[in-house]
């Protein structure tokens, strides 16, 4: 009997479901275990009666993809360990954001061989989904409010460890430490590379990698982000992408699930200076150049003959900013060319730019709400000069991303942008800022200390995407 259950159980197609007599909470009640195959995935749950003074309460279910970390089998017991959803009611909205908890679920099955039995299946079943086996993990100890080592230790290790994931910690010690650790990591003993940090330390990742000499496979290296830094918002975007609460474990918990979504990574050229950076120029005053994306075409005015973007050739610095020339390895930037392309311009006055490949710049800031991860396009979104009133409600507005409809925003998609810095607007004898990702790379005022690695405010910058280039852990 016990033979024929278990090559049932191993059959790899179709849906098989087995019931057996357990007790929870010393409550003797019907359980059953169903596998299920779909498109080679193997998925599973258990589900369960409840009772109470032997009247039914319903059912429970566990999801072993959606709910459960790991699993655990001493004697006849077998512990799921289940991260579960509680769907949060919002008072105005009905349903809110989905909160998760932590919480073991102890079942004790008739006899040991049964729990040896069922605890192999459901555990067969978690390894089959793909989930990752060895992460490196980066904590910045710096990052927002210096919090990553606490995130790490509360929030993110409990819940490495209750899913069996063997990790490697190292904090950074100082800034670009980060990329230094992913130009040199020996990738071949990881499944992952997670990040506990803002938005700066995963940029510093991505650039790591495709400095390497082997940066066409290390560029594949799954990096999951966990929000432990002031500006988040490759975080909040993969999160509030499903709906679930914006928070450490839940970020956590989508690395452990073990789900990947492609990434574009933008390269940035400036002359013989060149920087690689996932999205984000937050402030700009000046001219805009881009190749409209499909749909966007009419964007902006057309660009003659004579003023044609010619692009400029990339030379890109070494993994420690130093300008490394012809002989340099790792990644080249962009390969596409737009010199043949229809280029097309907006003026300023503007107020703010906004360049972005994910909808949100920080937990509470959505400058792109139709921006993807990985639809090889930036989104570009401009605030044109408006009285200060205007200003103020679009300021607001871009919480929700409601900015987008007002007459004073102008937002698009495009391919490839060049952006000629300007004037600051309403004093032209100074200069802007150019931010990118939180981070100071340009400024056109006379700044008391001027800091040799910024770019130079007076020329263009190039931007181009590669699509999908980087891969991510995503909720979903
Ligand atoms: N130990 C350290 N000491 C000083 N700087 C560090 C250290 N570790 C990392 N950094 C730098 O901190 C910067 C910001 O990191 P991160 O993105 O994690 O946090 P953040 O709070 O979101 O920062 P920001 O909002 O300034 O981008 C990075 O540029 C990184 O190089």
């Amino acid at each position: 009997m016990e033979a024929q259950s278990k090559k049932d159980m191993r059959r790899t197609t179709g849906v098989q479901s087995q019931t057996e007599t357990v007790s929870i909470n010393n409550s003797l009640t019907k359980a059953s275990l169903t596998l299920s195959t779909e498109s080679g995935r193997r998925g599973g749950e258990l589900r369960w009666h409840i009772s109470n003074d032997g009247k039914s309460k319903g059912e429970r279910s566990l999801d072993f993809d959606r709910d459960v970390l790991g699993v655990e089998v001493k004697d006849k017991r077998i512990k799921l360990k289940a991260f579960e959803v509680l769907q949060k009611e919002s008072l105005f909205f009905g349903k809110g954001e989905k909160e998760r908890v932590r919480k073991d679920y102890v079942f004790e099955m008739e006899t040991e061989e049964k729990a040896t039995l069922w605890g192999r299946t459901i555990s067969e079943c978690i390894e089959s989904l793909g989930r990752p086996k060895e992460l490196f993990v980066i904590v910045n100890p710096f990052g927002g409010k210096r919090c990553g080592p606490k995130i790490f230790e509360k929030e993110v290790k409990p819940l490495l460890e209750a899913a069996g994931i063997n990790f490697k910690m190292q904090e950074t010690r100082y800034g670009m430490h980060a990329k230094e650790i992913a130009y040199s990591l020996d990738l071949s003993k990881y499944d992952g590379i997670a990040c506990v940090s803002g938005d700066g330390v995963v940029v510093e990742v991505v650039n790591g990698l495709l400095k390497r000499e082997d940066w066409k496979q290390a560029i594949t290296m799954p990096l999951g982000i966990i929000p432990g830094g002031t500006g988040n918002g490759m975080a909040k975007s993969l999160l509030h992408s499903v709906r679930e609460e914006y928070s450490a474990s839940n970020a956590t918990f989508a690395i452990v699930r073990g789900c990947k979504c492609p990434l574009d990574v933008a390269s940035v050229v400036q002359g013989d200076k060149s920087l690689l950076r996932i999205f984000g120029l937050r402030k700009y005053d000046g001219k805009i150049q881009f190749v409209p994306a499909l749909g966007y075409e009419e964007f902006g005015e057309p660009i003659g003959e004579s003023n044609k973007w010619k692009g400029e050739t990339v030379i890109l610095q070494d993994a420690f900013g130093n300008s490394g020339g012809s002989e340099m390895h790792g990644y080249k930037g962009s390969s596409t060319e737009f010199e043949e392309s229809k280029w097309r311009f907006i003026n300023g006055p503007f107020v703010t730019v906004w360049i972005q490949n994910v909808p949100w710049a920080s937990k509470d800031i959505m400058p792109a709400p139709q921006a993807k991860f990985s639809d090889g396009c930036l989104d570009l979104v401009i605030v044109k000069d408006c009285p200060k009133t205007v200003l103020l409600s679009l300021l607001l507005s871009i919480r929700d991303g409601s900015h987008v409809y007002s007459p004073f925003v102008t937002y698009l998609k495009v391919k490839a942008l060049k952006l000629e810095p300007g004037q600051r607007v309403g004093d032209p004898t100074m200069g802007g800022i150019v931010d990118m990702d939180g981070e100071l790379i340009a400024r056109g005022d006379d700044a008391i200390h001027h800091d040799p690695n910024w770019m130079d405010y007076g020329t263009p910058f190039l931007m181009k995407v590669d699509e999908g280039l980087a891969t991510l852990f995503c909720p979903n």
